[in-house]
C-alpha cells in the first residue's frame, strides 16, 4: 500500500470510469456510508485508455479503475477497498454480524467479482474481437448469473442477502447493467430482477448510477 500525503485530512479521491462496474460499486459503498469524495475520471477508451498512461499507472499499476485515494494511502480492488471502508467506517456496515450470512454476501462477491465480470471486462474483450464478444459476454454472464440467481434463492429478502443492503448489491445492481448492456435475457432470473428494481431507488446508488456521473456521454450509450 503506497501512501500519499496528499489524501492526509482531505477529502477522498476516487479514480473512476462512469460505466466500470468495478467503479461503480465503491461509488456505491461509498454513498451508503455517506463518505464525501471527489471524482477524478479515467477514460478507458479515450487515446486508447488513460489507465495506460504513466501517471495512472504509479496510481493502479493493474492499470484498471477503480483507486481511492483516502487517510493517506492509495487503494485498489474494488472488493479490497470495501473492506477497508468497511473496517474503518463501521457505519451503516456492508457485511450481516451472522457469520452465515457474512459467508454468503461473500459467495455472491465471489461469482460476480471472480466468476462473471473479469471474464467480460475491456480488455478481454478487446482481446476476443468485436465479432465474437458480444456472445462472449453473453456466455460467461449467463453461467454466472445461473449461480447467483440459485445461490439468492435461499439468501435473499429484500435484498441480496436478508433484508440489509450488502456488498453483494453494491456488486449486483453494475452487474445486472453490465448483463443489459450485452443484451442478456434475464427473464430467468426473477429474484436477481426483483433485487435490482428494488434498489433503483435508493438514493445512494442513484447517485452511484453511470448516467449520474461527470464523465457520462451525454447521450447515455447502450443503456
Ligand atoms: O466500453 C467502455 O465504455 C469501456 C469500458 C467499460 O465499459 C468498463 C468495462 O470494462 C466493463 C465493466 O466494468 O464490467
Amino acid at each position: 500500500m503506497s501512501t500519499n500525503s496528499a489524501s492526509i485530512g482531505t477529502q477522498p479521491i476516487l479514480y473512476s470510469y462512469w460505466r466500470s462496474s468495478c467503479s461503480w460499486r465503491v461509488r456505491i459503498a461509498m454513498n451508503l456510508k455517506e463518505i464525501p469524495y471527489d471524482i477524478k475520471p479515467i477514460s478507458l477508451i479515450k487515446s486508447g485508455g488513460e489507465q495506460h498512461c504513466n501517471e495512472y499507472r504509479e496510481v493502479n499499476p493493474m492499470e484498471q479503475v477503480p483507486a481511492l485515494q483516502i487517510d493517506g494511502h492509495t487503494l485498489i480492488e474494488s472488493v479490497a477497498i470495501m473492506h477497508y471502508l468497511e473496517e474503518t467506517r463501521p457505519q451503516r456496515p456492508l457485511l450481516p454480524q451472522d457469520v452465515h450470512k457474512r459467508a454468503k454476501v461473500r459467495e455472491i462477491i465471489e461469482i460476480i467479482c471472480s466468476g462473471i465480470q473479469p471474464l467480460q471486462n475491456l480488455i478481454v474483450l478487446i482481446h476476443v474481437g468485436e465479432e465474437k464478444k458480444k456472445e462472449w459476454a453473453q456466455h460467461w454472464i449467463t453461467r454466472g448469473f445461473r449461480a447467483v440467481e440459485k445461490a439468492l434463492s435461499t439468501s435473499a429478502g429484500k435484498y441480496c442477502v436478508g433484508d440489509e443492503i450488502s456488498m453483494a448489491d453494491c456488486c449486483l445492481v453494475p452487474q445486472v447493467f453490465n448483463a443489459r448492456r450485452f443484451h442478456v435475457d434475464l427473464r430467468p432470473y426473477p429474484i436477481i430482477l426483483r433485487i435490482d428494481r428494488e434498489l433503483e431507488s435508493n438514493p445512494a446508488f442513484r447517485a452511484a448510477h453511470p448516467s449520474n456521473q461527470p464523465d457520462c456521454p451525454p447521450e447515455l450509450p447502450n443503456k
